[in-house]
């Protein structure tokens, strides 16, 4: 069965070079924001050609795919640059948990990049006059509200703890709590402030929007160029310390801790299992390295690969998601006790995130340090943030771990 879509004839798709256009967010004209920058590089976009809701099940992905197909091989594209995001494109972003609902995919009707000392607007379907002199400046967010999601502080460290004794006791090696928060303003909260003010403090992240999700990963799931792919493994955590020398500290820490190694083997080493059979050659750093933000630090293990044959991003982020990260280890009991100790629903937090085009070439996140607006109340906003759990995990460190990791969404909106 196919994915319920409408069923929109062939799209006419023509991508023209255009001048440098700077600050890709302040392009935006409207808060119906599609975005994916890293860097100050990346794609900015806007309107629907096309758009799939695709419902939960272990086949979404290739569903997905399907519908890309369908949509892409029937396209009439005029594509001067044949570039990796140039020609149509789809934003995507996936549920967390492989069985819910809600994950989509939009097919914008312009598409505004720069990459490489290149950049381009592609326009699907009829031109509407000059979109990049449409832009209106946002409004910031006023009169915040802050209050606690579905577990306050104290419950969720409950959670923690229970989340150790289950693993101390069980088969479980790892999982991984999230827990909420949400935000009321005085007026509709306007993506476009959080995409600027998520860029410019947080430029080494992925910063995204799509439908209404907006955050700044620094988790790279899965980048496909060619049969060039590149992943970047995040586990293993500290806030970051108020000195340089406190910095520095902290991330020898983090390297000589059992405890954040093994949280991120797990990691490292189930992205090496996924990818192995999908590649002919794989480098996996034997050793994490240090990735610092302004918020954390994390270790890191930076990956790539040749691609055995031809396969889409989606094929590869198909075989990856969930990974240790954001679920555990070994996947299904994580999966459950995740579903049974954190309570709520996660949405579209902590699932894949990012764009993809008709060659198969795109850049997936894990969509992390974000929040998801209310669709049906775009003043409302729910933040999430969670932490790996493992045998000798301490419910009070991982609260304060969870705390930095809100920040950039926290800040984001506060100004
Ligand atoms: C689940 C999150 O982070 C993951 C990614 C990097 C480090 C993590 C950690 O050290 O716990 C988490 O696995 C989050 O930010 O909500």
């Amino acid at each position: 069965m196919k994915p319920a879509v409408d069923s929109p004839p062939p799209l006419t798709v023509r991508t023209v070079p255009v001048p440098d256009p700077g600050d890709l967010p302040a392009r935006l004209p409207h808060p119906d924001a599609l975005a994916w920058i890293h860097h100050g590089e990346g794609i900015v976009a806007w309107g629907q050609a096309a758009r799939t809701t695709i419902p939960g099940g272990p086949d979404r992905f290739t569903r997905a795919r399907a519908w890309l197909d369908d949509l892409f091989t029937t396209a009439h594209i005029d594509d001067p640059l044949g570039l990796p995001g140039t020609g149509p494109v789809a934003f995507g972003s996936f549920t967390f948990d492989p069985a819910a609902p809600g994950s989509v995919l939009i097919v914008p009707r312009h598409i505004l990049g720069r990459r490489d000392g290149h950049a381009w607007l592609t326009t699907i379907g009829e031109p509407t006059g000059d979109p990049l002199t449409l832009a209106h400046p946002p409004t910031p967010p006023t009169g915040l509200r802050w209050s606690d999601g579905t577990l306050t502080a104290p419950a969720w460290q409950h959670a923690v703890a229970t989340a150790v004794q289950r693993i101390r006791h069980g088969r479980l090696g790892k999982t991984v709590l999230a827990r909420d928060l949400t935000v009321q303003a005085a007026q509709p909260i306007d993506p476009r402030v959080l995409l600027d003010r998520l860029t410019t403090r947080y430029p080494a992240c992925f910063t995204f929007a799509v439908d209404g999700l907006i955050g700044a990963t620094p988790e790279l799931l899965i980048r496909r160029t060619g049969d060039h792919i590149d992943s970047l493994v995040l586990a293993g955590t500290l806030p970051r310390g108020a000195t340089p020398a406190d910095d520095h500290a902290r991330a020898q820490r983090l390297l000589n801790s059992p405890k954040d190694r093994r949280e991120h083997a797990y990691a490292a080493d189930m992205v090496r299992d996924a990818l192995t059979p999908l590649c002919a050659d794989l480098h996996v750093p034997h050793q994490p390295e240090i990735l610092t933000l302004p918020n954390v630090i994390h270790l890191a293990s930076p990956v790539h690969g040749t691609l055995d044959k031809e396969r889409s991003v989606l094929d590869v982020l198909a075989a990856l998601h969930p990974t240790p990260a954001v679920c555990g280890t070994p996947t299904g009991p994580a999966l459950d006790l995740i579903r049974e100790l954190e309570a709520m629903d996660r949405g579209r937090y902590a699932g894949p995130v990012g764009w993809i085009d008709a060659t198969g070439d795109g850049e997936w996140g894990i969509a992390l340090r974000c929040a998801e607006l209310d669709p049906a109340d775009p003043t409302r906003a729910r933040l999430f943030a969670g932490c790996g759990i493992v045998a000798d995990s301490d419910p009070a460190a991982e609260l304060a771990e969870a705390q930095a990791k809100f920040r950039p969404m926290r800040e984001a909106l506060q100004g």
